[in-house]
């Protein structure tokens, strides 16, 4: 494993010399493990048989082609499949060692602890100074609010844009802009993990830039699993990251299943499966 920042090259895999894997930390103290799940849509099984462990803040990244399932799976992190009315949740995911799915769990604090960040900005059509204060005002939050906005939002890297406009829409703000208020408002409220479900897609590649850096600085603090089709992204950002794929059955009922999960290293220079090469030498997907 090379040093963190190092530049590693993924042979056969992504082939930017500016790629430097970061190493990733330790799986001991873990906060999910994922155990045998597996996710229905009424009665098509979209994911199957899913087992893995996420590390605290550590960056995991969800990869692979359209349908696998990924964002499925990301949603039983925080338990927003709940809101599906369809949709069903077999099997472990364990939350610091507590049933996640526990009958005395309040999926609303679930939430509040894992918060989550969509794939298109989508800030409350309100001030940017409310956007933030939100969460914590709905929480009860008993401390100086302008002292919070303004800590959530350098700590978003957003301050120093908008500290002369907070009182303006955020719907004014760039689609870069307001992603990254969207990252601050979910941080806003203190929670332990931040959900990204392909958060950049609809941004450029120097808004995109900037939420990966933000990224990399938030994994100091928070434990972050991203959805992402971006295959260099997920090289650039993550520790560690999980490669999912489509089986096809004999009705043509398509179920997602994870082939491999590993360090980002690993699974970009030397993955063990076959199909985790092919899709990440562009082969397939
Ligand atoms: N709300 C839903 N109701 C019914 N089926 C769904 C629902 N959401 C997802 N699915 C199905 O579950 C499977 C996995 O979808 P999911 O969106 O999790 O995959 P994905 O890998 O995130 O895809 P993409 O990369 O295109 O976003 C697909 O077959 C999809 O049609």
């Amino acid at each position: 494993m090379s040093a963190p920042g190092a530049p590693s090259e993924a042979p056969g895999g992504i082939k930017s010399p500016q790629v430097s894997f970061r190493s990733a930390p330790s799986l001991e103290a873990p906060v999910f493990e994922v155990g045998s799940l597996s996710v229905y849509y009424g009665s098509h099984e979209a994911v199957r048989d899913v087992n893995l462990t996420v590390g605290h803040r550590q960056i995991t990244a969800l990869i692979g082609p359209s349908g696998c399932g990924k964002s499925t799976v990301l949603r039983c992190f925080n338990r927003m499949n709940d809101l599906i009315p369809t949709a069903r949740v077999v099997g472990k995911i364990r939350y610091h060692d507590e049933d996640l799915y526990g009958r005395e769990v309040d999926p609303i604090e679930v939430r509040r602890r894992i918060g989550m960040v969509f794939q298109k900005p989508n800030p409350f059509p309100k001030s940017i100074y409310d956007n933030i204060a939100y969460g914590p005002r709905v929480g009860g939050f008993k401390g100086n609010l302008d002292d919070l906005v303004e800590e959530t939002l350098t700590h978003a890297a957003l301050w120093d844009e908008v500290k002369d406009k907070l009182k303006s829409s955020a719907l004014a703000l760039s689609g870069g802009q307001q992603q990254r208020l969207c990252i601050a408002r979910t941080i806003a409220v203190k929670p332990e993990v931040v959900l990204m479900d392909e958060p950049c897609s609809a941004l450029d590649p120097i808004a995109t830039a900037k939420i990966e850096d933000l990224m990399e600085k938030l994994a100091e603090e928070f434990t972050i699993v991203i959805v992402t089709h971006n295959m260099q992204q997920a090289a650039r950002v993550s520790h560690r990251t999980a490669f999912f794929t489509a089986d096809v059955d004999d009705k043509g009922e398509r179920h997602g299943r994870l082939v491999e999960y590993d360090e980002t290293e690993r699974i970009f220079s030397n993955p063990s499966d076959r199909r985790t090469e092919d899709y990440i030498s562009g082969r397939f997907g």
